[in-house]
């Protein structure tokens, strides 16, 4: 799977298995599919909270109405987020040093009630200086409960090595 795929294409490469990956354990065109999670209006509440952004979209559902929504909808960067925390560690825990960048597209609404869950491939692998570490560019896709893609783009993420006393 790449951010250039069609929902539904079947990727190349590795399926992965649950478990634990580091940086010497993945290939390129390795993928894998998180758990999911509903997003609440507690999940809603508490990031405009978080966040300070209060924007009547989120918190008004005749507003998101009037905008052509169905109801309120969830902050884009909540729904990364959320994707985000499964992505290294349901059910495939990846050895994560630190995330470099996000190259992210959001291109339709999740609403409460919604159910998400991200589609990850791997794209790209580079060794750094460090041989105990390098870097992966992930694709990465959240999907809805209907298989819409609602978000999708690239990320970088630097891994340490399975076994790396120094790590
Ligand atoms: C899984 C998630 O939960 C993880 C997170 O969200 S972590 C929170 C968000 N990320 C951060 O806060 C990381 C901030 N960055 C850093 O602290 C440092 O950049 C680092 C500790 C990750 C790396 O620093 P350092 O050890 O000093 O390494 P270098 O700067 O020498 O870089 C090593 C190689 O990585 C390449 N690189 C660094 N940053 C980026 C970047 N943003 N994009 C692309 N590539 C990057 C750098 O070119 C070096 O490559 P080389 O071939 O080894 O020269």
């Amino acid at each position: 799977m790449t951010p250039n795929d069609a929902p539904g294409d079947v990727p190349a490469g590795r399926k992965l298995a649950a478990g634990e990956y580091g940086y010497n354990d993945l290939e390129i065109h390795d993928h894998y599919e998180t758990a999911g999670v509903t997003v609440t209006e507690a999940h809603v509440v508490g990031f405009a909270g978080l966040s300070g952004d209060l924007f009547d979209v989120h918190m008004d559902d005749e507003f998101a109405r009037g905008l052509g929504f169905p109801g309120r909808i969830a902050h884009g960067l909540l729904g990364l987020s959320l994707a985000d925390g499964l992505k290294t560690r349901s059910p495939i825990r990846l050895l994560g040093v630190a995330t470099l960048s996000w190259n992210w597209s959001f291109k339709g609404p999740i609403l409460i009630g919604d159910r998400i869950h991200a589609a990850i491939a791997v794209a790209g692998k580079r060794d750094t200086k460090r041989p105990d570490r390098g870097i992966v560019t992930l694709g990465m896709r959240v999907l809805k409960q209907t298989g819409e893609a609602v978000q999708e783009g690239e990320t970088l993420l630097m891994m340490r090595l399975r076994d790396s006393a120094s790590a």
